[in-house]
């Protein structure tokens, strides 16, 4: 475990300041056995006059001004355990989001029900609260307790040796018991886990659970993990409760055969500071056991945390592309989530500023498609090359500065209108700002905002409707400037109203640039340059619109089909 932590605060461990916040906690640790002892030595002395009254004015003042000694060193090796121990978490928590967004999105979806994110925060902080029990609790009750009965050892030799063979004892019992103890524990922590992931989809799929009713909950297998943890949960909870009494009723054995043997020894002053002492090495013994369980939850925290840390992340390469606009070539393209191969070696060619429309049947891959182009997902087999270089060996920074993406669900971060169009070009001024929101048609809507920029979208603020939050994300990716553009079913669930003028803010973002865009609307192929047909993860078809329809293949069925939704009517 000291490894891991080792490992974890790499920086701050070997640095000055941090071999000074562990000096001032073990001082610490010694100022908190003082009192007890030199209250005891107080007692055995009042008792004996032994040396009194000087000596015992010299202990009643160690037993209340320790206290007081402790207050400055603890201050002090706080500040410098913010200033190393935290440090360090924070930098390895950034560190590790880093790594996060570097990290392909379908391995991140391999994470067990998609609560990564959830658990890494819990994990991290179990993992904080792991180095404060190794590097303090732990420290301090051990040492505390070692202290006291070496005290009681000096009076009393055959106290302590009872007392530590009772606690071998007790160790052995206690040790079986919890192995059977700690199962039950991790089964109702598995059931808990199952459980909150199940109500997490839920508060996804509110509405609909909304509007079909509780009656369609099975398909969510709520009621089956809520056995499951009710049952954990009546093997664990006794089993807790009866693993801390027992355990107590050892140490108090341990704690009774010590005294007996002291008692029949001999019964004397020196008997008082061991009637003392005794019970708070007892306490401190049993403080020390539990925190010793608890790390084991941090030893579970730290290996989730460092398999998250060492999924594969994207390729990074070196080579920054060049700034010109140039074709891009995908050449026989292949791409698997997991083991499930969704593209099959895919070939297009995208020439500068051409619209080209990829269409297919649902699940063909078209998202998918624009997922490897955008680099959110990085591809197996062939290459995608940009005027000849691979994209994979370019840096991932020079390669998204060359793509501005528009997906079916446009996400705004919360903030203001101002914070999410910036993503698109951090330095633009206000005045490019208004005009990139007036290109991509959002006067309409944003004139009636009062806020105006500085709107708040988000709860409590303005919440856009979803061809609002379109033509936002268009007006984000004309400040973007990027010479490719990548647009998958932009208009899609739109009312023709919002439809067409989000249709109109792509023309303009269209303009001298390469369009990549995915779409079931038949009729953004016909004035496309380039139409790809793709089907179970292939480029069947490929060419104009009008060579296609000639052609009278799976396009022109597509596009029969096409011309008849258009003239359906429900009737009543
Ligand atoms: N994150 C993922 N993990 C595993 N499989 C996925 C993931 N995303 C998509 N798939 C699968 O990959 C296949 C292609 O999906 P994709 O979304 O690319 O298709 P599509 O052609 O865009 O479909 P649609 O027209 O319905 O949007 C589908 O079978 C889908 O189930």
């Amino acid at each position: 475990m000291i490894r891991w932590f080792r490992k974890l605060l790499h920086g701050s461990a070997t640095g000055r300041d941090f071999s000074r916040y562990l000096w001032l906690t073990w001082i610490d640790i010694l100022l908190l056995a003082l009192p007890p002892v030199a209250a005891a030595e107080f007692i055995r002395q009042a008792y004996l006059q032994e040396g009194w009254p000087a000596s015992g004015a010299i202990f009643l003042g160690i037993a209340l001004g320790s206290p007081l000694l402790r207050l400055a060193v603890q201050w002090k090796a706080r500040m410098l355990g913010a200033k190393t121990v935290f440090a360090a978490i924070s930098a390895y928590r950034r560190q590790l989001v880093r790594r996060v967004l570097a990290t392909p999105l379908w391995q991140l979806h391999k994470w067990p029900e998609g609560q990564w994110l959830e658990r890494l925060g819990g994990d991290i902080r179990q993992i904080q609260e792991g180095i404060f029990i190794v590097l303090v609790r732990l420290q301090v009750n051990l040492l505390l307790a070692a202290i006291l009965l070496l005290y009681v050892g000096y009076y009393r030799p055959e106290v302590l040796g009872g007392f530590l063979l009772a606690l071998a004892l007790c160790l052995v019992v206690g040790h079986c018991l919890l192995t059977t103890i700690t199962r039950h524990v991790d089964k109702l922590n598995e059931c808990n886990m199952a459980v909150r992931a199940r109500l997490a989809t839920m508060m996804d799929g509110i509405r609909t659970l909304r509007l079909f009713g509780a009656t369609r909950l099975p398909a969510l297998r709520l009621d089956i993990h809520l056995q499951a943890q009710r049952q954990a949960q009546q093997r664990a909870i006794p089993a807790l409760a009866v693993r801390d009494q027992i355990f107590h009723a050892l140490l108090e054995l341990c704690l009774i055969l010590g005294l007996l043997l002291a008692w029949r020894a001999q019964a004397d002053a020196d008997l008082l500071p061991v009637l003392l002492i005794l019970p708070i090495a007892h306490h401190n013994l049993y403080g020390a056991w539990q925190e010793w369980g608890l790390l084991k939850w941090t030893r579970q925290a730290w290996v989730r945390v460092q398999a998250l840390a060492e999924l594969p992340q994207q390729l990074q390469g070196a080579t920054p592309l060049p700034g010109r606009p140039e074709t891009l070539s995908v050449n026989a393209v292949g791409f698997a989530y997991a083991d499930r191969p969704v593209l099959d070696a895919v070939d297009a060619r995208f020439s500068p500023g051409s619209h080209s429309v990829i269409v297919g049947r649902n699940g063909a891959g078209k998202s998918t498609l624009l997922m490897v182009l955008a680099r959110l997902y990085d591809h197996g087999d062939g290459q995608i090359l940009l005027g000849g270089v691979p994209i994979h060996t370019a840096t991932l920074g020079s390669w998204r500065a060359h793509v501005a993406v528009v997906l079916q669900d446009t996400a705004l971060l919360p903030g203001t209108l101002r914070d999410n169009l910036l993503l698109g070009r951090p330095d633009a001024k206000d005045e490019e700002l208004n005009e990139a929101l007036h290109k991509a048609c959002c006067d309409d809507f944003v004139a009636q905002w009062e806020g105006g920029l500085d709107t708040v979208l988000s709860e409590g603020g303005v919440i856009p409707s979803a061809g609002e939050r379109q033509r936002i994300a268009i007006a984000r990716a004309l400040l973007k400037d990027a010479p490719i553009v990548l647009l998958d079913e932009v208009t899609s669930g739109l009312d023709s109203v919002s439809a067409s003028r989000v249709q109109q803010a792509i023309q303009v973002l269209a303009r001298h640039r390469t369009v990549i865009q995915v779409t079931h609307s038949l009729l953004q192929a016909v004035r496309a340059d380039q139409v790809l047909v793709l089907s179970t993860g292939k480029v069947i078809e490929m060419g104009k619109h009008a060579a296609l329809l000639h052609a009278d293949r799976t396009y022109a069925a597509l596009w029969s089909l096409y011309q008849h939704s258009l003239q359906w009517r429900v009737i009543g």
